[in-house]
């Protein structure tokens, strides 16, 4: 019989703490886990742990359409690109299980649609997220302009200052690198973070270029962020953090809408 759940692949456990991509636009500059965080997981990691579905958070992802946030969840989760444009309809989400410092921790990744007729469908899903990642195409300057507009949206669903913001510019292998093009849109993306309250990072689905170092860095604050918070309310480190899967959003299908 296959174990349930599955071994956390190794390509998925995090120990260093995970890096910013610029420290103009980043939310700490700190290079290592926080002390207390360090601390408490000191014994646990020596253990073997089960999967918590506690230890959880919700990240969600929004932007104009054709952006690439598809195209983004599928390259971290599945290690695919696909060249055609197939747009989403509602939602979609895909679970992704790490090992941080040893323990279990999942983030649950809510693939939005960016097309207006299905945009009051997806919003039902903003509510109760740990992580907002607002995409915007690094060639189309437009969808940098409407990223606001998306954070407004998402944050009209969670209390305020409750989320981690991202301001994520994909399909870098677009522009020519160093280019003045992408310096000029890497400055404005790094003002508009700086107003947006959020930490900016720069991608590509298509090559993978730093797919992965943007995901270990979500799910290395998110983590911290939720010991930190238990640790506060005085729950022990191991019983778990997290609150989306404890209801605040509606029940949905994989794949549904
Ligand atoms: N060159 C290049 N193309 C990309 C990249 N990411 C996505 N694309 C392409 O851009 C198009 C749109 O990608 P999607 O991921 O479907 O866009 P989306 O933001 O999910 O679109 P909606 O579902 O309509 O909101 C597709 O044709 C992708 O192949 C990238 O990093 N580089």
């Amino acid at each position: 019989m296959k174990p349930f759940p599955p071994p956390v692949s190794n390509n998925r456990i995090i120990s260093e703490f995970p890096q910013c991509y610029t420290p103009e636009a980043s939310f700490q500059l700190k290079t290592d886990w926080d002390i207390q965080t360090k601390a408490a997981f000191k014994h646990q990691a020596a253990r073997l742990q089960t999967w918590d579905r506690q230890k959880m958070s919700k990240v969600v992802v929004v932007g104009d359409l054709n952006v690439g946030k598809t195209a983004l969840i599928k390259r971290f989760c599945k290690d695919v690109f696909e060249r055609d444009y197939k747009a989403t309809i509602g939602v979609d989400f895909e679970i992704e299980r790490f090992q941080i410092l040893g323990v279990p921790f999942s983030l649950q990744i809510w693939d939005t649609a960016g097309q207006e007729k299905f945009k009051c469908i997806a919003s039902t899903y903003y509510r109760g997220a740990q992580v907002i990642v607002t995409v915007f195409d690094m060639a189309d300057i437009q969808s940098l302009n409407h990223a606001r507009q998306w954070l407004e949206e998402a944050m009209r669903e969670n209390y305020p200052n409750s989320c981690f913001i991202f301001l994520v510019g994909t399909k870098t292998d677009l522009l020519v690198s160093p280019s003045d093009e992408r310096e000029r849109t890497e400055k404005d993306a790094v003002h508009i973070a700086a107003e947006m309250h959020a930490e900016f990072w720069t991608l590509s689905a298509k090559t993978g270029e730093n797919v992965q170092a943007f995901f270990f860095r979500v799910a290395g604050l998110t983590f911290e962020n939720c010991i930190m918070k238990d640790m506060e309310k005085g729950v022990p480190a191991s019983i778990g953090c997290g609150n989306a899967i404890k209801g605040t959003y509606p029940k949905v299908r994989r794949s549904c809408c």
